[in-house]
C-alpha cells in the first residue's frame, strides 16, 4: 500500500555567520528511509522534534518532492499523481483544515462531497457512521470557526474520510485536544483501524495514542529510521521489565530478597515496595511474596512507553 525506497529531502537553509554573513547549508530532513506498510496496518510514526516525520507524510501526500529515493502510495508517485492520490487518501494536518471555516460542518462536508465527486449513497453512508461514532450531531449546525478544537478535529476526521480513502495519513490527531475528546478519537480510530478497511499512519508525541492505535512503531530521528516494530519489541531491545507494586502491613525484615526480582523501590515508610520482574512471572513473585510477609494490595505495572522512548531519543 504504501512503498519508500532510500527516500530523502534535503531543505537549503542559511544560516547566520557573523553580522552580515549569510552561509547556505543542507539539512538532511529525511536521510533514507525505506518502509513498506502493508493494507489495513496501523503505524505510528514517532520521532523528537525535527526528526522528519512531517517532511515524511508531506512526501507521502504529494505536497513535497523527494530529493532522491522512490515513494508509492496505492500504486501512485505522489508529486506527479497528486490529483488521482487525493481521491484515495485522507488527510488530517493539525495546523491545516479542509474545513470552510465560515460555514456550518454539515455544508462543508456536502461541499466536499462535489470537490472528491463522491456518489451520494457512500457519502451518507460514511457521514452517518461518523456522525455516530464522532457524536457530531450537536454542532453539525455550527459554523466551523466556532468549534472548539476537539469538536474541529472530530470534524475534520470526518471530512477525510468522507471520499473514503483506502489510506488514511494523520500528523497530530490528538494535540490539544482535553481528555475527553482524544478518547473520543482514540476509540473513532481504532475503530476504523479494527474493520481493516483503511491503512493508517499517524504521527504524535503522545505515546498514548501509539499504545491504544498501533501495533507497529516506527521510530525516526535525524531523517533516519532508528526502531521499526512492536512496542513489545521496544521493550525487549531495551530489557523494559513489568513491576510488582505491593503495600504490606510491615516493612520488610532486613535483607529480604525475593527470587527472581530485584527490589527497586521502597516508599511509605517501608509499607509500599516495588520489584522488578527480572526471570519470574508475576504469578511466581506474587507467591513468593505472599507466603514471605503480609501483604494488603497488590498490583502489577507494565513498563512505561515513555521512558522506553526517551532512552531510544537520548542514547543516540
Ligand atoms: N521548509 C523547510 N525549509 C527548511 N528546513 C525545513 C523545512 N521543513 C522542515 N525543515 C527542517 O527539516 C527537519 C525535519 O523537520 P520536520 O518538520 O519533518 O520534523 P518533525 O519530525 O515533523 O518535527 P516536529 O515533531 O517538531 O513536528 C528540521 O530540521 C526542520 O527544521
Amino acid at each position: 500500500m504504501i512503498k519508500m525506497q532510500d527516500l530523502k529531502k534535503d531543505f537549503t537553509v542559511r544560516v547566520k555567520a557573523g553580522r552580515f554573513r549569510r552561509l547556505k547549508r543542507t539539512v538532511a530532513a529525511v536521510d533514507g528511509v525505506s518502509l513498506t506498510i502493508e493494507r489495513g496496518e496501523m503505524v505510528g510514526y514517532i520521532g523528537p522534534n525535527g526528526a522528519g516525520k512531517s517532511t515524511t507524510l508531506k512526501m507521502l501526500t504529494g505536497v513535497l518532492t523527494p530529493s532522491s529515493g522512490e515513494v508509492s502510495v496505492c500504486g501512485l508517485t505522489p508529486v506527479p499523481q497528486r490529483t488521482r492520490l487525493a481521491l484515495r487518501i485522507g488527510v488530517v494536518f493539525g495546523q491545516r483544515s479542509q474545513l470552510w471555516w465560515d460555514l456550518p460542518l454539515r455544508e462543508s462536508f456536502e461541499l466536499l462531497r462535489h470537490v472528491y465527486r463522491v456518489p451520494a449513497a457512500g457519502h451518507a453512508t460514511r457521514l452517518r457512521r461518523c456522525r455516530d461514532l464522532l457524536d457530531l450531531d450537536e454542532f453539525l449546525d455550527t459554523p466551523v470557526r466556532q468549534l472548539s478544537l476537539g469538536q474541529r478535529m472530530r470534524g475534520e476526521l470526518t471530512a477525510a474520510l468522507l471520499h473514503g480513502p483506502e489510506v488514511l495519513f494523520l500528523d497530530e490527531p490528538t494535540i490539544g485536544l482535553d481528555v475527553v475528546s482524544k478518547q473520543a478519537v482514540r476509540s473513532f480510530l481504532a475503530e476504523l483501524g479494527r474493520t481493516g478497511d483503511v491503512t493508517l499512519v499517524l504521527t504524535t508525541h503522545d505515546l498514548a495514542d501509539i499504545e491504544r492505535l498501533c501495533e507497529r512503531l516506527v521510530v525516526i530521528d535525524h531523517g533516519r529510521v532508528v526502531h521499526d516494530g512492536s512496542i513489545e519489541a521496544l521493550h525487549a531491545r531495551y530489557g523494559s521489565r513489568r513491576s510488582l507494586v505491593a503495600d504490606l502491613d510491615r516493612p520488610l525484615p532486613d535483607g529480604f530478597t525475593l527470587d527472581g526480582t530485584t527490589l527497586t523501590s521502597v516508599t511509605a515508610n517501608g509499607h509500599r515496595v516495588t520489584f522488578t520482574l527480572d526471570s519470574v512471572t508475576a504469578g511466581v513473585a506474587v507467591a513468593g511474596l505472599v507466603a514471605a510477609v503480609a501483604v494488603r494490595d497488590l498490583s502489577v505495572v507494565e513498563p512505561d512507553i515513555e521512558d522506553v522512548v526517551a532512552r531510544l531519543y537520548t542514547e543516540r
